[in-house]
């Protein structure tokens, strides 16, 4: 049985007028327990319309979604997000900039439970913070009570991961989420994917333009174009590849 299938997935934007667009063309995907996926493709490919379509942003046109063979194409997306997480390319839209460091984490704890703010900020929940910030080495365990909103885009980014991987979700979507930040950032911030993917055993897919973390990172590898997997490469085949091959693989595509 697999883990996730996505069967024949299609999506258009706008239909039947001028901008009409068929932003994903009968999609069809499995996804085993433990994969990590890069996903890549050039602007306009699909890849986030992928994504919006496994988090339940819009109703698909047709196609389903399933998770542990569960369908879950009828669920709504405050629903899915009990079981999926995503992280996005602005720091912005990961956290809540209002609320303290404490505050955001415990939200992240409280996923999907009818427990209120107040039960979650108990002691064994700050220490828990405490640690799991620790262990980030960014000093952040002294500014718990500090608001998100004052701090850098890469400690908010950092944040959000332990924050998306903090209940171990079936799913964890990585959206370009290192494309914000400085190099040196960067890199930090896909170590500690990579780490948490690998502690809490979690499935995930991370859509990248940067085709050396494409290649790096994760045991296989999909290319999109034109709103269809037109490649998916094996661990293996991704050892092989240069970045200069999967460039002239993708500059090909549009020749
Ligand atoms: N809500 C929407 N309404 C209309 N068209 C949309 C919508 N969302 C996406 N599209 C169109 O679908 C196509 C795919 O967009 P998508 O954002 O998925 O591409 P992408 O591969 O993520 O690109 P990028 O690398 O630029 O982020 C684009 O042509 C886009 O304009």
């Amino acid at each position: 049985m697999p883990y996730i299938e996505l069967k024949n997935i299609n999506k258009v934007f706008n239909p039947n007028s001028n901008r009409e667009h068929h932003a994903l063309k009968n999609i069809s995907l499995v996804i085993n327990k433990g994969d990590f996926i890069t996903i890549i493709g050039g602007n306009g490919a699909g890849k986030s319309t992928l994504f919006n379509a496994i988090s339940g942003v819009f109703p698909l046109d047709s196609g389903s979604i399933s998770i542990n063979d569960v369908e879950i194409s009828a669920t709504k997306e405050f629903e899915r997000a009990k079981y999926i997480s995503r992280v996005f390319q602005n720091p912005l839209d990961n956290t809540a900039p209002r609320m303290t460091v404490a505050e955001n984490m415990a939200l992240a704890l409280n996923r999907g439970e009818r427990r209120t703010l107040k039960f979650s900020k108990n002691k064994d929940n700050i220490a828990l913070f405490e640690n799991l910030l620790k262990n980030l080495n960014l000093g952040l365990e002294q500014k718990l009570n500090t608001e998100m909103g004052v701090l850098s885009g890469g400690q908010r980014q950092a944040i959000a991961l332990l924050m998306a991987t903090m209940k171990a979700p079936e799913l964890i979507l990585l959206d370009e989420h290192t494309a914000a930040l400085d190099p040196k950032t960067q890199k930090k911030i896909m170590l500690l994917s990579e780490e948490k993917v690998k502690e809490k055993n979690l499935t995930a897919l991370m859509i990248t333009h940067n085709l050396q973390d494409a290649l790096t990172y994760g045991n296989r590898m999909l290319l999109l174009h034109q709103g269809e997997i037109v490649r998916d490469f094996s661990e293996e085949e991704k050892k092989k590849l240069s970045v200069t091959d999967l460039y002239k693989i993708m500059v090909d595509l549009d020749e």
